[in-house]
């Protein structure tokens, strides 16, 4: 039998450090919701007991170190499976960007084993399973649109944010997440964002109040160590967009924007000089 899932890419409406923890993790607050950009994950049961992995991106790895490796083997060694496992990642999400692709396959791997082996197992149970993978993972298991605390992996789930369009530009580097966290450490976090304004602009449906409130604090420690996201950030601003602001630990950048009409000139002024672009709406 072959299934197939979607793992779309998330993106951080708001991102806020409270303080370092013994675990040497960060205590966030986060608004993170899903945008219609996703990879696509066929997986296919195998009568040998192995997993295999194959993709039409060259630039990530196949074997073990792969995220969705890695949910087939918890899956496999927690629930006593035999059986093995044939995934093809098709990768639209781009890679090491702060869009939480590599989170978003392994949480659709386990939603997807799950359906392809009758585990039965429960949505609450496979966050829990995610959090050994990553801090984004339980999120992405489910989606939608949540209030995200501790590491990342309570979850508060809530309406959708106003419809909009996304703008998602990535400039070609790449951005070490603990890195990112790391240099937080060492400086002085000089504004907060407001979860909780960001939290009611979208329970009231108020656009102007969302993108007034966007915030995130990893954004000035990417921003100083790559004057490219930077630099990309006024683009999107000068170009139009309603309200920009870096995703996770970056480097993707985000614009929303409420009138379509806005878009294509959004969109191809940054064409011009980055070639990851993609206008997509939220995912509702
Ligand atoms: C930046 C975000 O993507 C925003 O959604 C997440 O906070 C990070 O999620 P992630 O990439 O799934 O993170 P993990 O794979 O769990 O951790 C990568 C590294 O980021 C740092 N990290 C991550 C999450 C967190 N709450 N505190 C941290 O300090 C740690 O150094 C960790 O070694
Ligand atoms: N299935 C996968 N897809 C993409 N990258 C993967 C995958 N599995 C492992 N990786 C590795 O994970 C690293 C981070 O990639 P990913 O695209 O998940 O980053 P990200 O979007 O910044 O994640 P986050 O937003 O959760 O911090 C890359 O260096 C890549 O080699």
């Amino acid at each position: 039998m072959k299934i197939f899932e979607k793992a779309p890419a998330k993106i951080n409406l708001s991102l806020d450090v409270l303080h370092k923890r013994a675990d040497g993790y960060h205590e966030v607050e986060m608004v993170m919701t899903m945008v219609d950009l996703a990879d696509r994950i066929e997986m296919q049961e195998l009568a040998r007991d192995t997993i295999i992995i194959s993709s039409q991106a060259g630039y990530i790895p196949l074997d073990e170190k792969n995220l969705a490796f890695q949910a087939a083997r918890l899956i496999k060694d927690r629930y006593d499976v035999k059986q093995g496992v044939y995934i093809h990642l098709d990768k639209q999400i781009p890679v090491a960007a702060g869009l939480a692709g590599g989170s978003s396959d392994a949480a659709a791997t386990l939603r997807g084993l799950n359906r392809l082996w009758n585990l039965n197992i429960p949505m609450e149970e496979l966050r829990v399973l995610g959090a050994e993978l990553g801090s984004d993972v339980p999120f992405c298991v489910t989606g939608g649109t949540a209030l995200a605390t501790g590491r990342g992996e309570k979850l508060e789930h809530m309406a959708s944010p106003p419809q909009c369009w996304v703008v998602l530009a990535k400039p070609p580097i790449n951005v070490s997440t603990s890195e990112i966290y790391g240099k937080l450490n060492a400086r002085e976090i000089k504004s907060h964002p407001s979860t909780a304004n960001v939290l009611s602009a979208i329970r009231n449906k108020q656009f102007d109040q969302l993108c007034g409130n966007l915030g995130n604090v990893l954004e000035e420690v990417t921003l100083d160590l790559y004057p490219e996201v930077r630099h990309l950030k006024e683009c999107m601003q000068r170009l139009g967009a309603d309200g920009v602001l870096m995703s996770g630990s970056g480097p993707t950048v985000f614009g929303l924007v409420s009138k379509e009409a806005k878009v294509p000139r959004i969109y191809n002024g940054l064409r011009g000089f980055c070639k990851d672009v993609y206008a997509v709406r939220m995912l509702t």
